[in-house]
């Protein structure tokens, strides 16, 4: 796993734009896999700003998100997918019909995570997949659990979970308490994992994800098996790493 150590919040944001853009110049028809939560969203409002001063062009991107709250329709303000268009999707040029979600409004949750997979496979599978991480190494909504996840799928969420999210949310009630989320092995399928992380809260999901047993109960911890992950922390993310600094 390379590590990269940044001071702030915004240089996390900048390095993570730099790996995804270069992901985008090169193999401009890259599948992405994308996230959402507040970690990356300066790392969104970076991608907009190259495409909008020095043409990163997303018209032959695909991208796959990790996950959808189950229940929620698509315009529904809390949904996924309402948070993907409203912080990148609608300000730059990717096509809408591109654009993939688990369908959090699926009568049959078996059949919607076997036709999830099925649309990544078409699509040629994950080039570049985005992450951010759980208080509790969560990653996608894979919570810590007996065995690791392999596909697509339903999950109950933690109560910890719940309240970490009640902050987008008028109250905790009003969170969803199942969603659709890739498994690990969707996750784990990707070519290229970038994994970020940024203050206090992440420092021992950080620790214990890149230092501790590779173990279902730590679900980010099957990322050290995996041949390409880049990790990028702030100063407070990356504060409780033995890891030797390589990069600041
Ligand atoms: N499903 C999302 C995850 O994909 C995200 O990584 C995590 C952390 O969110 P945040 O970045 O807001 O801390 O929250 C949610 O549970």
């Amino acid at each position: 796993m390379r590590i990269i150590f940044t001071d702030t919040y915004k240089k996390m944001s900048e390095e993570a734009a730099k790996i995804l853009a270069g992901q985008l110049w090169i193999k401009p028809d890259s599948v992405l896999g994308l996230a959402t939560g507040s970690t990356p969203v300066e790392l969104y409002q970076n991608l907009v700003w190259l495409y909008k001063t020095v043409g990163l062009d997303f018209s032959q991107a695909t991208s796959f998100n990790l996950d959808e709250y189950v229940g929620l329709a698509e315009d529904d303000p809390q949904s996924y997918h309402r948070f993907m268009h409203e912080n990148l999707f609608d300000h730059v040029n990717i096509r809408k019909d591109h654009v993939f979600f688990p369908n959090g409004l699926a009568a049959d949750s078996a059949a919607e995570g076997e036709r999830y997979e099925a649309a990544i496979t078409a699509a040629g599978g994950i080039d570049m997949q985005l992450l951010g991480i759980g208080r509790n190494a969560h990653i996608g909504f894979n919570e810590p659990a007996d065995a690791f996840t392999r596909i697509t799928h339903k999950v109950a969420l933690k109560e910890s979970t719940i309240a970490a999210n009640a902050r987008f949310f008028a109250s905790a009630a009003d969170v969803p308490r199942e969603a659709m989320s890739m498994g690990i092995g969707t996750i784990f399928r990707a070519r290229h994992i970038v994994l970020l992380a940024s203050g206090a809260e992440k420092a021992e999901a950080v620790r214990d994800a890149v230092e501790g047993a590779i173990t279902p109960r730590v679900p980010a911890s099957i990322l050290q098996l995996h041949p390409s992950v880049t990790l990028i922390v702030d100063q407070e993310a990356g504060s409780l790493l033995k890891a030797e600094k390589s990069d600041s």
